[in-house]
Parts: structure tokens; sequence; C-alpha cells
């Protein structure tokens, strides 16, 4: 068995890993991160694996040293996690599920510490975002770690007494801070919707609601995107998400008229639509779409998360 001495980072991935009985699911965070309670409720039981950055979280599936990976894709309030939509389209891995998880801050800080004690507070960026109008009231100025869980272990292990962080209440047991407030989020419907990530594509079925994710690029022109949406339309298919990325390597494209002058970016979509590949009328709606994008990729094709939160 390997022992991990703390997160898994992209430079030092170990070749190799022992067999073992339970399904190993990389995420990113330490103990007691949101992300370690999504990859437990994708998969009961499993083992998971703390990754420091989303990169070692992909590359520890592709070098086989994790079965899966489980990543934070959109919040309800924060929106898209931009970052993997960008490693997605980098890496060749297969969304074969998704999962949502309900997510409730809480206001840690170490025993004997009070609200009135505390000067700043860390936590994950969107974590901070998400508890923007508690933190404003009571005046605490904010600073960003890697994950909620690494802001509680950093509040701890240093035995802070001006600083609280903002993370979950699994994280205030594992790293014995107190809790001062629960549910600290600006918006009780807080939700996070994590991808499930695999080296090889599910086979998508048609007797459960399945949801797919694809990427695309279009030629620059009036109406390309709307003619883009239409294949899905024509044929009822619900779309669920859209997302634009600038396209990194050629981001500014001259205009085709060069009297014009005009320089264009170029995008990547990514849409989530509400059919399975296994249904002819995906199956045609891709076919159209191909017709014109210039690039197509279909992410994964997987069962839609329907559990109560
Ligand atoms: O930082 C964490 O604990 C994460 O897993 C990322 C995150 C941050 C805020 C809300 C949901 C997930």
């Amino acid at each position: 068995m390997l022992c991990y001495s703390g997160p898994l980072s992209s430079t030092q991935l170990p070749n190799s890993v022992s067999a073992g009985s339970r399904l190993r699911v990389a995420y990113q965070g330490v103990r007691g991160a949101y992300s370690e309670a999504a990859a437990e409720k994708a998969y009961p039981n499993c083992e998971a694996v703390p990754c420091d950055q989303f990169d070692a979280a992909f590359e520890a599936v592709e070098k086989w040293i994790v079965d899966r990976a489980v990543l934070p894709i959109e919040n309800s309030l924060g929106g898209s996690i931009h970052r993997n939509y960008d490693l997605l389209l980098r890496h060749s891995l297969h969304i074969v599920g998704e999962v949502k998880l309900a997510v409730r801050h809480c206001l840690l800080a170490n025993h004997g510490v009070r609200v009135e004690d505390l000067q700043r507070v860390l936590s994950h960026p969107q974590a901070l975002a998400q508890c923007e109008n508690t933190l404003t009231k009571l005046g605490l100025s904010r600073e960003a770690t890697d994950d909620t869980a690494l802001a509680a272990k950093y509040v701890a292990f240093n035995k802070l007494k001006d600083t609280g962080a903002v993370a979950s209440s699994s994280a205030a047991k594992i790293y014995g801070l107190n809790i001062l407030a629960e549910d600290v989020q600006d918006d009780c419907d807080n939700v996070t919707r994590f991808l499930m990530l695999a080296r090889e594509p599910i086979i998508p079925g048609v007797e459960k609601p399945f949801k797919t994710s694809i990427v695309f690029s279009l030629e620059e022109g009036p109406g390309v995107l709307f003619k883009a949406l239409a294949v899905f339309a024509l044929r009822q298919i619900n779309l669920t998400k859209i997302e634009s990325r600038p396209l990194r390597n050629q981001p500014l494209r001259a205009s085709d008229d060069s009297n014009n002058g005009s320089k264009y970016f170029d995008y990547l979509f990514y849409v989530d639509f509400e059919a399975s590949m296994a249904e002819e009328r995906a199956q045609n709606a891709l076919r159209h779409l191909k017709e014109f994008a210039t690039f197509l990729r279909v992410l994964g094709s997987y069962p839609v998360d329907t559990t109560m939160l």
C-alpha cells in the first residue's frame, strides 16, 4: 500500500499503485474539503485521495494512480469553475457522472477565540464569495487558500487567534476547531455540481435520465451560435448549461473582410444537454452540428444526478 505524507502534487506523482479492493478517487484539497464529501457521495466507500491542485487530480487518473477524479465544475451562487472547464479540454478523461452537493459553510476558529477577536478569515475564493454579506457585516478581511479545509488546517496548526476559516463542519471536527457560526453563506440554496471523471467512457443508456456534455468551436459570423443551438431546439433537446471560454492558443483572428480590419476572439462552447448519446435524436443533433462546427468533442454521456440534496 502506498502512503502519502501529504496531498499529491503533479510533479511528485508516484508511478505505480498497488491493487486494492476500494475504488481510489482523487479530489483537489486536503481532508475535510467539500470535494472529499463529493467524492464519497459519488463513490460510497471509496478511498478518497487528496491532491494539491486540479491538474494533479487529472494526472493521477491518467497515470493509473487512482481510478476516478471528482472535481467541482459549477456552483449555484458563484457560477462556473473555469479552470476545470479548461482542464477538461487539455486532458482526455471522460465524464462518467455528476454529483450535486449542498454546501453549508461554517465560520471556524480556535477554541477560546470569539467572533469579536477576528480580524481576517481564510478560505477558498468561491467560499469567500458565497459568504460575502456575512463577512462584510463582520468587517473581516479575506485571504484565499487552495481549498476550504486547508484554511481550517492552517488556522488550527498555527494556533491563530485573530484569524478564522470558512469551511465545513467536518473540517472543524478533523482540525479541532470551534464552530462560531453555521450556515454563513448568503443564500441557503448553495449547491455545487461535481463531475466524475474516468479514463474510459461509460456506455450511455436510456433506462434512466442521461445528460451529455460536449465542447465545440465555430467559425465567426452572424448567427452561427444561433444555428448551433438550433440543432438541439429542432429535436426538442433541452440544454442545461452553456459556457464559453476563449481559445487559448489562437485567441485572436483577423476578420475575413480585410477592409474591415477587425479582429475576433475565438471561443470554445461547452454545452450540457438532456439526452443520452444512445438516443437517435442526440446522434442526429451532433451530426448536424459537425456540418459547421470547426471542432467538436463529446466529453461524456452520463446519468443525471437526481438525488435529493
Ligand atoms: O474548497 C473546497 O472545500 C472545495 O472542495 C472547493 C469548493 C469551494 C467552495 C464550495 C464548494 C467547493
